[in-house]
Order: C-alpha cells, then structure tokens, then sequence
C-alpha cells in the first residue's frame, strides 16, 4: 500500500495508468472529483516530475497539484483500486493490461480513455480489456476534450459509457466534478467507435489547412468524413444518436477545428510536406490503417479513409488524393 491517502469519505481509490498527458490530466480530475489518485508512469522520470508538482514533456507549463500518489510500481498503483483508468495510447494497451492482469482487482470497472483501434487486429479496446480481464466491466470516457483544458480545469463535457447503463450513471456521477460535465451512455461500441475515428479526420483536416485547399474543402472534408464514420458505425451495431453526440461529432467538431489537436497538427506538417518524424503522438496514424481494411473488409465505401490510408503510407500525394476524390462518380448526398 503507497502512503499518504488522502481521499474523501464518498472518495473511490482510483488507479489511473498511464503518465502522459491524458493520463496526467485526468488524475487531476479524478482528484478535483475528490478520489484518491494512484498515477502509474512506466518513467520514473515522469513520476519524480509529479512529485515535483509537473509533468513538463507532457503538459509543459501546467502546475500538478499535491495529492496524487506517482508511481511506477504497477502492482502498487492497482493496490486495492475500486476503479481503472487505462491511459496507455491504443496500440500499448494490449501490453500494459498485460503487465497490469495480476494486480486488477476482480470486478473493478475499467475505463478506457484512448480513441483507436488496434492496428494489428482489429480489435476495439473494449475487446482488448474483455480478453484480458473477462472479469472486470468495461466502460470508456471519450469526448471533445485536450488534456490541456481539463489539466487547467477548464469546462469540458464527455461521455462515459458502459453496457450496463447504471454503470455508465454510476461513473458518469463519480467523476463528474464543477468543470467536468460526464454524461453517461449504454452505447459503448458507439462511443469507442466515434472517438476512435475522429483522429483520422482530424489528420485529414490538417492536411487540407497545411496544403492550404481552404475552407470549403475543409467544411466539405468534415462532413463527408462524418459520413464514412456514421456507415463504419453502423457496421459495428454504434446508435446514431451516439454518433451525433459528444464521442462523435463533437469530438469530430473540435480536433478538425484547432492545431491544438495533436492529429490536426500532424496532418498539418502532413499538407505542408514537413518531416513527421518526432512529432508527438497521432493516434490517427495506426487508426487510419486499420480502418481502410476494415472498411474495404467490409465493403463500406469510405474514400477519405483510405485516401488518409494511402497518403500515410506514401502510396498517393495529398495532391493525388484530393484529385481521386473529387473525381469519384457523383451521387446523391443523401446515399450514405
Ligand atoms: N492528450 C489529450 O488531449 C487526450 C484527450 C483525450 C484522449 N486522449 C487519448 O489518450 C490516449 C493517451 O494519450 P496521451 O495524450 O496521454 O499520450 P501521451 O503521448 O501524452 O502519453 C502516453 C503515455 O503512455 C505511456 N505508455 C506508452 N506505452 C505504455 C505501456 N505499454 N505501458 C504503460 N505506459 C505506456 C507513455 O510512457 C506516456 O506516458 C490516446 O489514445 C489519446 O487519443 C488524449
Ligand atoms: O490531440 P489529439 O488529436 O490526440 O486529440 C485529443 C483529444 O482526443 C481531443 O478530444
């Protein structure tokens, strides 16, 4: 057992792992929900930064207030947690719910809070967590929100959402706090799927700003891209009604909308022809793979995912690929 619980009677001992920048803000709100806070980073470095008060190659310039307990002993992270957080990005999940299976408490929720999809497999997060821990209810927290803004405390509104609806009511209340709005969901394929594609479009829409194609394209690009997500919704049972709502559109809304977004930022440098390497991570990158084989698997007609597909993977120019797509036969907007 770590020292120093300092965690509120109705408080829940909440596990979040995961110390980068998403990870690190959403111990800030779990704490600011008053929980006792256990962050697992992997880097002592990172916890040694915590402790300190920061965390400054992930949320450079935000000041960390006292009380979460840092770590990077797994074991003791997960030490009688009524709740998991896992933060790792989509394609380390697998690997860290590996290291994490022996210390989960049993049927504790899990909470995913990544948006992707597992490159190699296919696979939902939500199928990860249920292969590895079949005991423990899956839930997720997606929606319009930069770990600077909740980190800052600033206003946000996400979803959680579980299949279990008094679940996703039950979390949804317990994390929810003054600038943390969480409504709750039953749809968690709807949500996952919305938040986990929401990053290639927002690589699309940095292309389109950085190869300066302007705004029409733009506006044409989002709503179009809003499209090829609702027909990969459906194919994977999503409600519309998710789709449209906060792990959807709104989050759609927000990263193809501001550089901030760290896929609209690679795309950006994507559509200016700057070197990508060493930029922070783009969870849209891996996603936008996995989709276009999903979609051609499926024979969904999605063109602005698997053009993103091909630019990523060199076989076509941004140039190429916008010229494809407006070349496409035409057809009814409504056709989708
Ligand atoms: N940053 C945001 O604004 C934000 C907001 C909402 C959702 N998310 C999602 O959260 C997820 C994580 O993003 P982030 O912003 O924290 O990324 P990040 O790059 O800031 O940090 C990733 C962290 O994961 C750790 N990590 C990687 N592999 C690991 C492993 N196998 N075991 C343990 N830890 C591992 C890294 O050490 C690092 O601390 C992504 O799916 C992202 O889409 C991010
Ligand atoms: O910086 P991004 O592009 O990973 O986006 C962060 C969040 O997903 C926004 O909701």
């Amino acid at each position: 057992m770590i020292g120093g619980e300092n965690r509120a009677p109705s408080g829940w001992r909440v596990a979040v792992l995961g110390g980068g920048a998403w990870g690190t803000a959403l111990a800030l709100a779990m704490l600011r929900a008053g929980h006792f806070v256990r962050l697992y980073a992997r880097d002592p470095e990172t916890v040694a930064a915590i402790d300190r008060g920061e965390n400054p190659r992930y949320l450079p310039g935000i000041a960390i207030e006292p009380g979460i307990v840092a770590t990077s002993d797994i074991k003791a992270a997960l030490d009688g947690a009524d709740c998991v957080l896992a933060v790792a990005p989509a394609q380390a999940l697998r690997a860290m719910l590996a290291a994490a299976k022996d210390h989960v408490p049993n049927a504790v929720p899990l909470v995913l809070c990544a948006k992707g999809i597992e490159r190699d497999t296919g696979a939902l997060l939500s199928a990860i967590v249920e292969n590895i821990l079949p005991t423990n209810p899956v839930a997720a927290l997606s929606g319009p929100s930069f770990a600077t803004d909740v980190a800052r405390g600033l206003p946000t509104a996400v979803v959680v959402a579980a299949r279990d609806a008094d679940l996703a009511a039950d979390l949804a209340a317990r994390f929810s706090a003054e600038n943390l709005r969480c409504y709750s969901s039953d749809d968690l394929i709807g949500v996952e799927i919305g938040g986990a594609l929401k990053n290639v479009f927002a690589i699309a829409a940095g292309a389109v700003t950085g190869a300066s194609l302007g705004a029409s394209a733009q506006a044409a690009m989002v709503t179009r891209g809003f499209v090829e997500l609702r027909r990969i919704g459906a194919a994977f049972g999503a409600r519309p009604e998710t789709l449209m709502g906060l792990s959807g559109l709104g989050d759609l809304l927000l990263t193809c909308s501001s550089a901030q977004s760290r896929n609209f930022a690679y795309g950006l440098a994507l559509g200016q022809g700057k070197p990508l390497s060493g930029l922070p991570l783009a969870e849209g990158v891996p996603t936008a793979a996995i989709a276009a084989r999903i979609a051609a698997e499926r024979q969904i007609d999605a063109p602005i995912i698997t053009a993103i597909a091909a630019i990523l993977d060199g076989t076509v120019t941004v140039r190429q690929a916008v010229s494809a797509l407006m070349t496409r036969p035409l057809k009814t907007e409504t056709d989708i």
